[in-house]
């Protein structure tokens, strides 16, 4: 192989394709400056169980929406978050506006939150906020104010212009008035904290634990006291990798680790909140704060739907009910008006739909030799360890079916399309003859276009194999045998006219077959194949003939199908079935 240098220095193939700079302004970004931890571990943890979950779709998540909730709409979030699960929910910024606190206050008088589940609400490290916060939890029984300020350089310098000692003074100061509305509003309630430095990631890390151990400071945690230290990726910057060192970094030099909870709390600025949240837990961290299929500010907060079943499919309990993610898709649609795109992780419409051929294959071949393995093992084919080519949990686990796996369009082969028929219309074909209608499928396809659902699949396989009346048409027959020869005697309707013919052979379809040559129709059988349709007095049953039709030039291999009540008649109109699309294009 030769190789040569680019205009900028890199070496390529000679007569490759040669990437030319693009007109982007990249100069005007730097790069993200990581903090140093040459000696991190996370790398070689691995996530052994769920995380402290917290929603915040009724805040972080309700303040990106177009338009936010009603208190209605709320009300069913809040109502779905605590069916699936959810012990830790954000409810809302109640000192924002009077929705936000009335929806809380509706919460709390109207007893609708669970003994176990702790309700929290956030607010500014301002006096006039944190006394309205805490007035709005008055009579809850479990509930937590979450504060923050920010922490990062360019906040400090462009927002709030503090330095860094100014603005610890505002989170401890913020942590005091906290402690004291508590104490004004909160006496009966059980009582936690939180405290965000807000951009943890654009904070340096070492300032990030100092605030946060002033903070603690204050609060004075202990066993029965935790306090929670969230860190935010408020808009996500780095690399995955990077927000996994700062986490591990933040964790060994916090104090008091013991009564200090680590949550997370990612962006998806980058597109990679879900690996980012998945290594900052290998990290060390304690708990996940994000919103269901990824709501939230800008590119939204880390998906929940995603993360915990991405635990599900690595054997972990989630310890969050997704048996059913299309009611909980339609859910959360309806409360934020924003659809969930089809392709959504676990969720999306198109999730465990496969279109292409080799998929649909592989897939069709997986399917199959679990539910033979299930057989063999006397077991329910959902009982079975799960591995299923392309598909990375069994669609049947989170609600759906699976009618929708297999897809059929211009880019299927014959695997989907079998699928189809053995799953929607118990039309079990043979390969060959799958490689027949695979054909006639593809000249649908490529004349149509779109999709060839069930129905219409239906409709083509009919049209193609029964719909044809002409030349032959089998009117009525008799069969017996005697001495392992079988006689025929059937009418036939040939181009419309009734014929009476007779044939004899050692099986009723070489009988049959006969007949048909009687009749001027020579045909040579080279496959046969049958099987029950369904069970019962009324039972189908479907025939397959490969046959090979007609003479000299003329001579054609085509496939017929038959489909009656017997199996002897089934075969019978397969054999018509092949002998009357000799008029079809090779
Ligand atoms: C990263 C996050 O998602 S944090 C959550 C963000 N969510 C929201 O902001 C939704 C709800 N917020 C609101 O409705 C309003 O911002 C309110 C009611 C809380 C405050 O409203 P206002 O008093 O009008 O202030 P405004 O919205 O302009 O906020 C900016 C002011 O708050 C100050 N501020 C912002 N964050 C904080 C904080 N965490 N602690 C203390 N002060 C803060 C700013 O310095 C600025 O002060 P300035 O006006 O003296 O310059
Ligand atoms: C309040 C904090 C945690 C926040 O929402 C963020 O930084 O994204």
């Amino acid at each position: 192989m030769t190789t040569t240098s680019n205009a900028h220095g890199a070496r390529v193939q000679q007569g490759s394709p040669v990437q030319q700079p693009s007109p982007m302004p990249f100069h005007r970004y730097r790069a993200f400056e990581p903090v140093q931890v040459p000696d991190r571990t996370w790398p070689d943890r691995k996530i052994t169980h769920a995380p402290r979950w917290l929603s915040t779709d009724l805040r972080d998540g309700n303040q990106a929406l177009i338009d936010p909730m009603t208190p209605a709409r709320k009300l069913k979030m809040f109502e779905l978050l605590v069916r699936m699960g959810y012990k830790e929910i954000e409810i809302g910024f109640p000192s924002a506006s009077q929705t936000d606190f009335d929806f809380v206050r509706k919460l709390i008088e109207e007893d609708r939150v669970p003994d176990d589940v702790q309700i929290s609400v956030l607010t500014q490290a301002r006096e006039d906020l944190i006394s309205r916060t805490a007035e709005s939890l008055q009579g809850a029984r479990r509930a937590n104010i979450h504060m923050y300020n920010a922490t990062a350089e360019l906040f400090r310098r462009v927002v709030f212009n503090v330095d860094e000692a100014q603005c610890i003074a505002m989170a401890t100061r913020g942590t005091e008035m906290v402690m004291k509305y508590a104490e004004q509003y909160l006496g009966d309630t059980e009582f936690g904290y939180q405290y965000s430095p807000e951009i943890f990631t654009q904070t340096p890390t070492d300032f990030a634990v100092e605030i946060c151990n002033r903070v603690a400071d204050v609060w004075q945690p202990g066993p029965d006291r935790e306090i929670i230290f969230n860190l935010p990726a408020t808009v996500e910057m780095s690399t995955p990798n990077t927000y996994a060192d700062q986490i591990e970094y933040f964790i060994r030099n916090v104090r008091g680790r013991d009564n200090v909870a680590v949550s997370l709390h990612p962006h998806n600025d980058r597109g990679t909140a879900v690996a980012a949240t998945e290594l900052g837990m290998m990290a060390g961290a304690d708990r996940v704060e994000g919103c269901l299929f990824g709501h939230g500010e800008r590119t939204g907060n880390v998906d929940l739907v995603t993360l915990g079943l991405n635990l599900f499919s690595q054997g972990i309990d989630p310890q969050i009910d997704f048996s059913d993610i299309d009611e909980i898709r339609r859910t959360v649609e309806y409360c934020t008006g924003l659809p969930v795109h089809p392709r959504h992780p676990y969720a999306g419409d198109l999730v465990y739909t496969a279109f292409s051929g080799s998929h649909q294959d592989a897939i069709k071949k997986g399917l199959e030799a679990l539910a033979k393995k299930a057989d063999a093992e006397g077991v329910g084919m959902h009982e079975m360890a799960w591995e299923a080519p392309y598909l990375p949990i069994d669609p049947f686990d989170v609600g759906r079916t699976y009618e929708a796996v297999i897809r059929v369009n211009s880019q299927s082969g014959k695997g989907g399309m079998a699928y189809i028929m053995k799953n929607d219309h118990k039309m079990d074909l043979p390969r060959r003859l799958q490689i027949e209608f695979s054909r006639v499928v593809q000249q649908h396809t490529d004349a149509a276009g779109g999709e060839v659902g069930a129905e219409l699949m239906w409709q083509i396989f009919e049209n193609e194999y029964f719909g044809d009346h002409t030349p032959l048409e089998l009117v009525q027959y008799k069969l017996s045998a005697e001495d392992g020869i079988y006689t025929v005697d059937a009418v036939l309707k040939v181009d419309g006219v009734e014929r009476q013919v007779g044939g004899e052979g050692n099986g009723p379809v070489s009988a049959f077959v006969d007949a048909v040559a009687a009749a001027g129709f020579p045909v040579r059988v080279l496959d046969y194949t049958e099987h029950a349709l369904s069970a019962g007095g009324d039972a189908l049953a479907a025939a397959y003939v490969e046959a090979e039709v007609g003479e000299g030039d003329d001579l054609r291999v085509l496939w017929g199908v038959g489909r009656h009540s017997s199996i002897i008649t089934a075969s019978m109109r397969a054999v018509i079935s092949a002998i009357n699309r000799t008029d079809r294009p090779e």
